[in-house]
């Protein structure tokens, strides 16, 4: 066996080369960052394939498509987590998401505590990722990753966690094989989150729904989708093609982007 030191460089993911006590960290092909409280930014992972976006009733908006930016930029392939489905009031949240990402990203509905929509998801994964699950507290992350792979047995919060800091005493990042192949990456301190920002040119170009529709994509460079003559993105909101609220949401998180530079 061969220990890392945690000041190695090597992160949760990383494949290495081992040659008698030497340990040689290889090319990764992909690393997803984190941006902590105090602004400063850590790598959270190597070699990720996707990054699953688990939501519930009230999880904040534009949580999605920043997250789903993130990933983009990172190269990941974002998909949806609609958790919590047995709770009725989460079919109206689960219409409305399937209307705005069917056809940009794969959208999975389940309940962890039932049991119920686990299948799709496990073959999804299954088919080789290795991913990792993000969203706020409280949208039932733990609880999706036990239902997932049982063996991790993670402490579920209870509404009275819910009052401060500190419920995760473990900070140690795990990847948990299924069985069927796909990998889960464990890391408490990243699962409440903050990716690192995104700029307006990445929001611009990896906005989900501004895809190619047909011939038309908008093929400016550095097209913030705005006021610019002949962009296509506002045509299509012209057209209709693009949602009035999916624009809007959109000029939202550009004037968000912008400010914060
Ligand atoms: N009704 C219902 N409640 C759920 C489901 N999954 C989780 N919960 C509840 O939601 C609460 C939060 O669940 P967790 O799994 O701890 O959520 P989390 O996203 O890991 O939360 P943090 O660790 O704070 O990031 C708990 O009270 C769970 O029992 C579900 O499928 N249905
Ligand atoms: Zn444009």
């Amino acid at each position: 066996m061969v220990r890392v030191k945690r000041s190695s460089g090597h992160v949760v993911g990383d494949d290495v080369e081992v040659t008698g006590e030497v340990l040689r960290r290889l090319p990764r092909r992909t690393e997803l960052r984190r941006r902590d409280a105090r602004g400063g930014i850590h790598l959270v992972a190597a070699n990720l394939d996707v990054l699953g976006i688990v939501v519930a009733l009230n999880s904040p908006s534009g949580f999605i498509d920043r997250a789903i930016v993130s990933a983009r930029v990172a190269q990941l392939q974002p998909f949806v987590v609609v958790s919590k489905c047995d709770l009725d009031d989460t079919s109206a949240l689960l219409a409305n998401l399937q209307r705005i990402y069917v056809g940009s990203v794969p959208v999975f509905a389940l309940s962890a505590k039932n049991q119920t929509g686990l299948a799709p998801l496990q073959a999804f994964l299954n088919e080789g990722h290795r991913g990792v699950f993000v969203g706020s507290s409280g949208v039932g992350k733990s609880s999706l990753l036990n239902a997932l792979c049982p063996e991790i047995d993670l402490k579920v919060g209870t509404v009275s966690d819910y009052n401060g800091l500190g419920r995760h005493t473990t900070t140690v990042s795990t990847l948990h094989a299924l069985s069927g192949g796909g990998e889960l990456v464990d890391t408490p301190g990243f699962r409440d989150f903050g990716l690192v920002d995104i700029t307006a040119e990445e929001l611009s170009s990896h906005f989900p729904g501004f895809e190619e529709h047909g011939e038309m994509r908008c093929r400016f460079r550095n097209c913030r989708h705005r006021t610019e003559p002949s962009c296509a993105v506002i045509r299509l909101v012209e057209l209709g093609q693009i949602p009035d609220d999916r624009y809007s949401m959109y000029l939202e998180l550009l004037s968000e982007v912008e400010a914060s530079r």
